[in-house]
């Protein structure tokens, strides 16, 4: 047993069967969503005010770092980047060269994106050494001044200019934006704003649902008063769910589902 293993004992060697279920590396030419957070019972997925809160035990917390490293790339709204200060890598994973951390992506149509943040930080240090450690690619308002867009690409960040709809990236874009980045899978971790217009997206052209599955950790937990699952206001139309598959990793149940 290696000194990692003795010191965390949920430190699986190899993913979680459960992950077979989704396919984001599959033969499809077009590129794989999967819409994926944690949640209390209440149906919240963080504290008041957008406060953090550790939802998932190690065993689940481990699941989504394995399907991290399955998908090509991660993405995140902007303000679950300036809430959370996330690194958005494979930190719990086994020490293997052939494993790596996907890319990440930041909707931030404004370009808010402090230079500050712990993920570019990480990314400076890093020197492009490590396949953990990716440059934050973020994606903004082809609106955006460009001394703006400088500053960040300065910092060390990539910005990708795109087109706005009503002054947010449209989700149905996504596809083509990430065909055009070379990138064939990404897994949606959140926050309430991005998973809400996710969910309500339009099917894409050829009739299928937009987001290829969604993988959800309920915790044995109450938050009360904090950020739901969906924006208050927003759960109208919301789409039929049909499950593939539960199991309980730990104290959580993680379900994975399909949209129907
Ligand atoms: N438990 C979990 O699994 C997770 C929890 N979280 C939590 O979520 C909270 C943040 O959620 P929330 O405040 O809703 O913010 P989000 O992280 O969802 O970011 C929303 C922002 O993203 C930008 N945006 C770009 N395109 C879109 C689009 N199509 N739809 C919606 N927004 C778009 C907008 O920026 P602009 O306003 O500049 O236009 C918008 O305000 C945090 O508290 C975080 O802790 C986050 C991830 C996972
Ligand atoms: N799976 C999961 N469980 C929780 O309990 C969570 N709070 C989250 N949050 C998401 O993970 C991001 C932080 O991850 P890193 O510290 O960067 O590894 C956070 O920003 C949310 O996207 N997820």
């Amino acid at each position: 047993m290696s000194v990692l293993t003795l010191h965390n004992p949920h430190r699986m060697v190899s993913p979680p069967a459960i992950l077979d279920l989704i396919s984001p590396r599959g033969e499809s030419s077009r590129p794989y969503v999967t819409l994926t957070w944690a949640q209390s019972l209440d149906a919240k997925i963080a504290g008041e005010g957008g406060k953090r809160v550790i939802l998932s035990g190690p065993e689940s917390m481990l699941m989504t770092h394995w399907m991290r490293s399955r998908h090509d790339s991660i993405l995140v709204g902007i303000n679950t980047l300036l809430l959370d200060d996330p690194r958005l890598q494979i930190n719990l994973l086994p020490d293997d060269p052939s494993l790596s951390s996907p890319q990440p992506l930041i909707l931030d149509p404004q370009l808010r994106f402090p230079t500050t943040a712990r993920i570019l930080a990480a990314w400076r240090d890093s020197q492009g050494r490590s396949r953990r450690v990716r440059q934050p690619w973020i994606l903004c308002g082809d609106h955006v001044a460009s001394a703006r867009q400088k500053e960040m690409a300065d910092a060390g960040a990539r910005v990708v200019p795109v087109p706005l709809s009503h002054g947010r990236i449209n989700p149905n874009d996504l596809p083509d934006i990430l065909t055009r980045l070379n990138l064939s899978s990404v897994m949606i971790e959140g926050g309430s704003a991005i998973l809400s217009s996710f969910l309500h997206a339009p099917s894409r052209s050829d009739g299928t649902p937009l987001v290829d599955n969604v993988v959800i950790t309920v915790a044995p937990m109450f938050i009360g008063k904090g950020v739901g699952v969906i924006p208050e206001g927003q759960g109208d139309s919301m789409p039929e769910l049909q499950t593939v598959h539960t199991e309980t990793l730990g104290k959580d149940a993680v379900m994975v589902c399909r949209i129907v």
